[in-house]
């Protein structure tokens, strides 16, 4: 089974990536960017202000497919338990928001670019929190621009969750964290 964390910066993922990890010690814990040269090259990209956003799309995109055949269908192949901190939708809900005006339909674009090649998440784990909390943990030094981001990548994330309500678990993410991680390992017990 493949179970993915997804949400904003600052909405909790590692946390309760690490609780995972503390419960279920055989699974196998892993995360997008990978710490690959390919995550490297997309981490060197982010360090970048005036990175193509397009070029960085496919940084981004190359560092899923190393993640897939080197970690995510190995894994899966032996019947592991696989848990990833951030995945393909990281992907469709930021890129499509750097990409707003690049591309007609950025949105749609990067959905499809995965289709013939990704393996979707058996499960996903939606960390949800309002952009200016998010921009608030994860320590952004220009506040206000980094909330008006996530707040077309929180609507991204929307998307997705409409568009494939049965695979993802909304956890309201402004609580504690005891109580996000409480409602996470509640909600991966009900789907193993
Ligand atoms: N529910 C929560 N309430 C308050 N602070 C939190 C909560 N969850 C995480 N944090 C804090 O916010 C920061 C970002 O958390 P982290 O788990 O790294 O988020 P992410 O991986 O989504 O960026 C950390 O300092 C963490 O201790
Ligand atoms: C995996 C992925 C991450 N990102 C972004 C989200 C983060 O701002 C940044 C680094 O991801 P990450 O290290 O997971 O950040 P955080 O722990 O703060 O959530 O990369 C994308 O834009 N697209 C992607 O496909």
């Amino acid at each position: 089974m493949l179970l993915t964390l997804e949400g904003l910066d600052g909405s909790g993922k590692t946390t309760v990536w690490r609780a995972l990890r503390d419960r279920y010690p055989s699974a196998v814990f892993t995360r997008e960017p990978t710490d690959s040269w390919y995550g490297e090259a997309v981490s060197r990209s982010i360090a970048d202000d005036d990175a193509d956003p397009l070029a960085e799309l496919f940084l981004y995109a190359a560092d899923h497919a190393d993640h897939l055949s080197r970690v995510i269908r190995p894994a899966l192949a032996d019947g592991s338990f696989v848990v990833s901190d951030r995945y393909s939708d990281s992907r469709i809900a930021y890129q499509a928001a750097t990409l707003v005006d690049h591309l007609d339909d950025p949105f749609g674009y990067v959905r499809d670019l995965h289709e013939p090649f990704s393996r979707p998440p058996d499960a996903t784990l939606y960390l949800d929190v309002d952009p200016e909390t998010a921009a608030e943990r994860s320590g952004g030094t220009n506040k206000f621009e980094r909330a008006d981001y996530l707040r077309a990548v929180r609507e991204n994330y929307e998307r997705l969750v409409s568009s494939d309500p049965e695979r993802f678990v909304r956890i309201d993410a402004t609580q504690s964290e005891a109580a996000v991680v409480d409602e996470a390992l509640a909600a991966v017990e009900r789907l193993r």
